[in-house]
């Protein structure tokens, strides 16, 4: 899930060199500019009057706006503002206008009362070329199309049957995980290299199969890169009249990468092709997620079937967001649980109880894992893996909260600083999953206090597949090892923000095995 606020966010960062080189004009080009800055203030108050006005906010530069004081991570930095101008406030990034949320009573009226509203995105640049113009679900305008798109996704791909279908390939990489590490007893693990490792040979196999030709190395690298050139401040999104010159390349960068990803589809496509032209598909494929996606393509059914480079775009969209986001989730837990021994043994117990330990973690015993599941909650209501959700953009001008919320504007909600507000949680920073425990509180955004996968119709389209993979890869975590810590050393809950709100160093623990037979480790 590629984001514009992280090009803000670096951008921010780096600021901007105002210094005049020649000392002797350092007066006269400070004074030009308070002049210029004036008369852009009286210009802009004098003409902009709108009613309702626009959302209070803290003064910026003309034309760059609030750039250069800007905060890298966004997410503290917005929670700061909102205390000095409330729920809904503004800044300026460049020729952006972005409106914050910082509210669950405005989330819910952005995310549900005026949802069909606010339904849109602000696609970065790099993006357009990188989907044939936005053919994938998340860069994709609010519509009929997109409504299909996004119900085919949900109802086909992401149905109980279909998820059902792929557990065994879910299961077979995590035990491989547990045996790699099983393999590495008494030593230090790098805990988010491991799962990344396995949620990638997760998503590989359950989107198209086991193909040999593919490898992972190489994939892993590829996706980095992409996500480093999403991620890298686009100049010309924050000033669209510069967009024509791809100052920084980073549109071409995003088309030469994304190639290499759509050449490898097509050439599993084209086999999946000659293969069913032999007529021997039934026997030879079995219905992974291209495979269904293509059964789509082929129906030819107007209003159902995917052109082929939808099936790309999306097979993409469903790749970069399954692969970091588990991952994070899942070393955030842990992190959690290194912290909070009591909770660990109290999973531990519940594990016992529920698995055994003549058993591994199946999908099957993950609806009576209801500790482990509040301990999963807990992590995501603390550390969010998207904290700004992803942008969101109203196709019409409207109010919120009493305040004129423009056209075409960007809107993050901070549901960072929401799940942490003490108004809503007692004793909000605690690490506490039994609060999960006494309350009916699911992912399906109905909540306005907790909504980590948004809410609506932008909402995650991977939720079960998330809840799913979440439980098995923390489940086995925990019941095949008993976790340790180098002597002395806490593991830290500092957090980046980027494209996911990750830890700013990797958890690294040391695993003992924990079950009584070897044969579960192989
Ligand atoms: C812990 C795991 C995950 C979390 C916390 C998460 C969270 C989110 C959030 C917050 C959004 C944006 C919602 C909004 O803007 O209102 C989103 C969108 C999306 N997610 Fe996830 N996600 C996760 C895993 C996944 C997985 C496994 C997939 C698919 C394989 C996926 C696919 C998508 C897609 C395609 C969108 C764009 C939806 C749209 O724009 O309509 N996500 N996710």
């Amino acid at each position: 899930m590629t984001n514009l606020y992280n090009k803000h966010a670096v951008l921010a960062s780096e600021g901007w060199s105002w210094g005049c080189h020649a000392p002797e004009f350092a007066p006269l080009m400070a004074g030009a500019l308070v002049i210029f800055c004036c008369a852009w203030w009286w210009w802009d108050l004098k003409f902009t009057k709108i009613n309702p006005p626009l959302p209070p906010g803290p003064l910026g530069l003309p034309i760059i706006g609030n750039l250069p004081f800007i905060k890298p991570e966004l997410h503290r930095y917005f929670s700061d503002l909102s205390r000095i101008y409330g729920p809904v406030f503004k800044l300026r990034m460049g020729r952006v206008l972005a409106i914050v949320i910082n509210s669950p009573s405005l989330a819910n009226e952005v995310l549900k009362v005026q949802d069909a509203i606010f339904a849109n995105r602000d696609v970065p640049v790099s993006s357009v070329v990188g989907t044939f113009g936005g053919l994938n679900i998340l860069w994709r305008p609010n519509g009929p199309r997109f409504n299909q798109l996004r119900k085919l996704v949900i109802c086909e791909i992401m149905s109980k049957q279909s998820l059902d279908a792929c557990y065994v390939l879910r299961q077979r990489e995590v035990r491989r995980m547990v045996k790699e590490i099983h393999g590495k007893v008494g030593s230090s693990v790098n805990i988010y290299k491991q799962l990344s490792a396995t949620a990638l040979r997760v998503m590989m196999s359950t989107l198209w199969g086991d193909d040999p030709s593919q490898d992972l190395i190489e994939f892993r690298k590829r996706l980095d890169e992409i996500i480093v050139t999403f991620a890298v401040r686009n100049v010309s999104d924050l000033f669209p009249i510069l967009a024509p010159f791809d100052l920084q390349g980073i549109e071409s960068k995003a088309k030469e990468q994304l190639s290499w990803f759509y050449g490898v589809f097509e050439s599993m496509i084209k086999n999946r092709r000659n293969i069913r032209d032999d007529g021997k598909e039934e026997e030879k494929i079995s219905k992974d997620f291209m495979q269904q996606l293509l059964e789509l393509h082929w129906r030819g059914d107007e209003k159902n079937s995917l052109s082929i480079n939808e099936v790309k775009a999306l097979l993409l969209d469903l790749m970069v967001a399954g692969t970091d986001t588990v991952p994070t989730a899942v070393e955030w837990a842990m992190t959690e649980l290194l912290r909070h021994r009591d909770k660990m043994t109290k999973l531990v117990k519940e594990l016992d109880m529920v698995v055994g330990n003549q058993n591994t973690v199946e999908d099957s015993h993950i609806p009576q894992l209801v500790y482990l599941d509040a301990v999963i909650k807990e992590t995501l209501r603390l550390h969010p893996v998207a904290p700004l959700l992803i942008p969101h953009v109203p196709s019409e001008t409207t109010v919120i909260g009493g305040f004129t919320v423009p056209k075409g504007c960007t809107v993050f909600i901070n549901v960072w600083a929401i799940q942490r507000d003490p108004e809503l949680w007692d004793d909000p920073l605690r690490f506490q999953p039994e609060r999960f425990l006494e309350a009916d509180i699911n992912y399906r955004g109905n909540n306005f206090g907790f909504f980590p996968f948004g809410s609506g119709r932008r909402m995650c389209v991977g939720v079960s597949l998330a809840e799913k993979m979440m439980a098995l890869l923390l489940g086995s975590l925990v019941h095949s090892f008993e976790w340790g810590l180098s002597e002395g050393t806490k593991p830290s809950l500092e957090d980046k923000f980027g494209i996911f709100l990750k830890k700013t160093e990797s958890l690294v623990a040391i695993p003992v095995a924990r079950l009584p037979n070897l044969e579960q480790y192989q």
